[in-house]
């Protein structure tokens, strides 16, 4: 909890819709409880005149907008920017997106993770060519490379067969359709916090029906068709996915953690399908940055808990001090505790210093410092 007295300023700046759907009275009013007071950026003028801020929580692209959070941090340089555009800008490209996943190591004995095989295809003749398809086979799903949010960067075509690869528009990626039994798996990251929910995905191609279907179908964002509270029981009975296990948790927060760290991002989610023909293959195919967590159970209290982390530092410096580290040194700590504060908690910048601390009971520091 913020020291007593003590309130933070967060500021946000998003797409209209994104704020419809995110600054929801709710989630204002919890955190105003815990301290925080959320408040809207005139983006017509510039942020440096606005505030003070804590902290800026921000989905907006442009380089008027990256050189004015550039003006901001230079002039608040002790303020939390979430995230940095730099960081977010690797997501802007589906294949530098999941670029990251295939460098990723994790141990676990029982599934294993990756992306499907793609290409990019930045012509028409790098399309049609023969060497393309000794590396891919049919269906394949084409993505425009970008992904930059607009209403294009989600148009995508399931192909076929080589008649259907007319009429795509280069640069895209193509990525081999993968049996996944319909069901797709949307990991949502809050820092520290991971969630994993249910949702309607394509449904799976045979091979006979491969034979008969025309060269390809089009479509936009079939996760997101419904408009339903997307992770309750009702959701799951009417798209009949109550019978789907989730992938296991400890598992899907390994990869969430290990893409955190990699990525230098605190607010995305991952969409993950499992590979027919492994039970236990799991296969990464989109990370999207800041995405619907309306839809993520029990929003408002993840978020609140989060912006507590990232702004209630002095409180927390303290408490890691006294009572998780005492036999570290107090510069020690606050370094850690202060440094590389755009991306990691200060608890796991303590872990890097301390790989293996954990407090007297035996239980993880995450698990011990509450804000
Ligand atoms: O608004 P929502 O709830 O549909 O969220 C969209 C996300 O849906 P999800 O939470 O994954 O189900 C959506 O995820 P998908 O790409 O559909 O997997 C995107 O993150 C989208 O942002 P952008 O258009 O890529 O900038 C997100 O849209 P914005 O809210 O950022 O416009
Ligand atoms: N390789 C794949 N195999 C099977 N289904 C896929 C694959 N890639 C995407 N999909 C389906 O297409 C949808 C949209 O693809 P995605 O890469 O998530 O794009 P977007 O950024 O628009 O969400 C996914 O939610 C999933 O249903
Ligand atoms: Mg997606
Ligand atoms: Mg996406």
């Amino acid at each position: 909890m913020a020291g007593e007295g003590s309130r933070f300023g967060i500021g946000y700046a998003l797409l209209p819709k994104k704020e419809n759907s995110f600054i929801r009275e709710s989630l204002v009013k919890l955190a105003r409880s815990r301290g925080i007071d959320l408040v809207k950026i005139d983006t017509g003028r510039p942020l440096v005149d606005q505030g003070p801020f804590d902290c800026v929580l921000h989905k907006l692209y442009g380089e008027d907008w990256r050189s004015q959070l550039e003006d901001f941090r230079y002039q608040n340089p002790n303020a939390v920017i979430l995230d940095s555009p730099a960081a977010i800008e690797r997501l802007h490209d589906r294949i530098s997106m999941l670029q990251v996943v295939s460098e990723l190591k994790i141990e676990n004995q029982n599934e294993t993770f990756g992306i499907p095989k793609q290409i990019v295809i930045y012509d028409k003749e790098t399309l049609f060519d023969n060497q393309t398809w000794e590396l891919l086979k049919f269906p394949v799903i084409a993505k425009p490379l970008v992904a930059d949010g607009s209403a294009k960067s989600h148009k995508m075509a399931l192909v076929f067969n080589p008649e259907g690869l007319n009429k795509l528009k280069p640069p895209i990626v193509l990525q081999e359709f993968v049996n996944h039994g319909g069901v797709i798996f949307k990991v949502y990251v809050v820092g520290e916090h991971v969630k994993c929910v249910k949702r309607k995905s394509l449904p799976d191609v045979s091979e006979e029906k491969l034979n008969s279907l025309e060269g390809s179908l089009s479509f936009s964002q079939v996760s997101n068709l419904a408009t339903h509270q997307k992770s309750d029981d009702k959701y799951y009975k009417m798209m009949h996915l109550e019978d789907t296990e989730l992938p296991p948790l400890s598992f899907m927060t390994d990869i969430a953690r290990g893409l955190r760290r990699a990525m230098n991002l605190n607010l995305f989610n991952f969409d993950v399908i499992r590979d027919t023909r492994f039970g236990n293959r799991y296969l990464i195919i989109d990370i999207n940055y800041f995405p619907g967590y309306l839809k993520m159970p029990g929003y408002e209290t993840v978020l609140t808990d989060f912006f507590c982390d990232m702004v209630c530092r002095k409180d927390r410096e303290v408490a890691v001090e006294k009572d998780l580290v005492g036999e570290f040194s107090q510069e020690v700590v606050i370094a850690a505790a202060t440094d590389g504060r755009q991306a990691l908690s200060c608890e796991e910048e303590v872990r890097k210093i301390v790989p293996n601390s954990c407090c007297s009971d035996g239980e993880e520091m995450e698990n011990s410092i509450q804000v």
